[in-house]
């Protein structure tokens, strides 16, 4: 177990070193445009440029269709900017790669593979020796609690339980970065606060950087060093605040005056964006 915690925390220290000393992801001015069927440009981000320094935790919140998954699949290289550009350690963004991984809203897991199958995945493409998958998958089936159900098939498990999955696939890849579009979305109030406080965890261990999309602002002030509020028509960021809440974190911070403050200044800016006209 400390060996893999070791190894993954010495692969910080060279993706650090790699990044020489840059933001782990970069956006400078990127602008999605589609073309709508009656021939007209919808423009669906206009020049978004944000900067997420190694190791911190960044939340993308705001309504519905401005954009926030686009940024997640243009971060992915699963589609591309119509101009600007997206760097991750040092290096632009030109496809999809393993050294982004990606937890999505829908479960997204293998349903052939059992747990263990699911996770060691990506380490087995790699062409990673059977011994050391082991150790890596063993070390995150207990992080996230699934020691336990580790022969067990998606079929069989719960929703929660599917996304502890999904985390754990991402995480034993050891991607530079970890993206997440509201993973929580489809879960019970109790699951999701459950699924929380096991990421603020797992996260506090391997300090991956993390962009998160979240409808729920407890959700993304909880989580978060630093929030993005985006406006919609067209997609940008509005504000980008420091959430002043120190870590580690539980959820009886949603009670706290700092908390509350934060939380009235994103609804402030959001209800502004639910007043324009459509
Ligand atoms: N392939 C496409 N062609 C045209 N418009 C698109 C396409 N994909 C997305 N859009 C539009 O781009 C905008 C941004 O979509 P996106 O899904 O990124 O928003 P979002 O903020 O993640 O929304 P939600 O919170 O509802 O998931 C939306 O208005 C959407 O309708």
């Amino acid at each position: 177990m400390g060996s893999v915690t070791a190894m993954h925390r010495d692969a910080a220290v060279n993706q650090a070193a790699t990044g020489n000393q840059q933001d782990r992801l970069r956006v400078e001015q990127v602008c999605l445009r589609y073309s709508t069927p009656d021939g007209q440009t919808f423009t669906a981000l206009e020049n978004v440029s944000l900067s997420v320094p190694d190791q911190q935790f960044a939340v993308l919140v705001g309504p519905s269709g401005c954009g926030k998954s686009s940024l997640l699949y243009l971060t992915a290289g699963l589609a591309e900017p119509t101009s600007g550009s997206i760097c991750v350690g040092g290096k632009r963004v030109e496809g999809p790669g393993a050294d982004r991984g990606m937890v999505f809203q829908s479960y997204t897991l293998f349903p052939w593979l059992s747990v263990r199958q699911n996770i060691e995945f990506g380490l087995k493409r790699k062409g990673m020796v059977s011994a050391e998958r082991e150790e890596i998958v063993d070390f995150y089936l207990n992080e996230v609690g699934l020691t336990q159900f580790a022969d067990r098939y998606p079929k069989q498990l719960s929703g929660g339980m599917m996304q502890r999955v999904a985390i754990a696939r991402a995480l034993a890849n050891d991607p530079q970065i970890l993206l997440m579009d509201e993973p929580f979305g489809a879960l019970d109030s109790q699951t999701r606060m459950q699924m929380q406080q096991l990421l603020l965890r797992v996260w506090e261990h391997s300090k991956k950087t993390v962009v998160f999309v979240t409808h729920d602002i407890d959700e993304a002030i909880l989580l978060g060093d630093r929030v993005y509020v985006m406006g919609a028509r067209p997609g940008r960021i509005k504000r980008e605040m420091e959430v002043p809440m120190p870590r580690p974190r539980d959820m009886d911070m949603v009670m706290e005056r700092q908390f509350i403050e934060m939380k009235r200044e994103i609804l402030g800016l959001l209800h502004n964006e639910l007043d324009k006209p459509h």
